[in-house]
């Protein structure tokens, strides 16, 4: 099976989580928008639901669909979110935020009473930290926050797009990519990135995930913390 086969899999898998009525957060990037899809075929089968995504990709992916997708003020409270990841160690800590919407999927996460990861098996790690760690960072600030990581032994790269131009988030921020190799202790990692001035977050997300559905070559299986 391909990496793609495993993320359309694991997307349709997801899909079958979403039950009628529910609010419902939409993750980003590629394994999320094979879960947006799947999902607008559930919509268009009849299913009832509402829904708020993480970044405008998907958003204007759902509207596309005809999925009904609003705002967060709109629908604080959601019943579930389903959201790819970069990395997926032991106890579901995750690096999130390759695709840039570190701080919206977090926020998004954290208005859902269940959080399901989808991957497919090429992101599961024995140590997070292979995975360059995307910092998001307020734009005048990007030169302390700069000195501040590298005090902490984090060297952080500016994210430009393909076309070189710095990449700005969906709320208008700069991201660093921070290269950690191992992280021994995600939490205490955290703690430091969180108290310097100017980052808006960070893409661990630890203790968030309720289980993640994996794909991989014997079909998908659940992995609980
Ligand atoms: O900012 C992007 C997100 O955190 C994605 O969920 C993450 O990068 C995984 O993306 P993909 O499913 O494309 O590997």
């Amino acid at each position: 099976m391909t990496q793609d086969e495993a993320k359309k899999l694991v997307g349709l898998r997801a899909a079958e989580f979403v039950e009628e009525g529910m609010a419902v957060g939409l993750g980003t990037g590629t394994t999320s928008v094979q879960f947006i899809h799947a999902l607008g075929e559930r919509v268009r089968g009849g299913l009832k639901i509402s829904c708020v995504a993480s970044s405008e990709s998907s958003h204007k992916l759902a509207a596309s669909l005809g999925i009904p997708v609003t705002t967060l003020p709109e629908l604080p409270e959601l019943d579930l979110y389903i959201d790819g990841a970069d990395e997926v160690a032991p106890g579901l800590a995750l690096i999130k935020g390759g695709g840039g919407a570190l701080l919206r999927e977090k926020i998004v996460a954290s208005a859902a009473k269940k959080f399901i990861v989808v991957a497919d098996s090429t992101k599961i790690v024995e140590h997070l930290g292979r995975f360059p760690l995307p910092i998001e960072v307020i734009q005048m600030a990007m030169p302390l926050v700069v000195r501040k990581l590298a005090a902490i032994g984090l060297e952080g790269k500016l994210r430009h797009t393909k076309e070189g131009n710095i990449r700005m988030t969906d709320e208008g921020n700069y991201i660093l990519d921070c290269a950690c190799g191992e992280i021994p202790d995600p939490e205490r990692l955290a703690a430091q990135i969180r108290s310097i001035v100017g980052v808006v977050e960070h893409g661990l997300f630890l203790n968030m995930a309720a289980f993640a559905l994996i794909a991989g070559e014997d079909g998908v299986r659940e992995l609980h913390p």
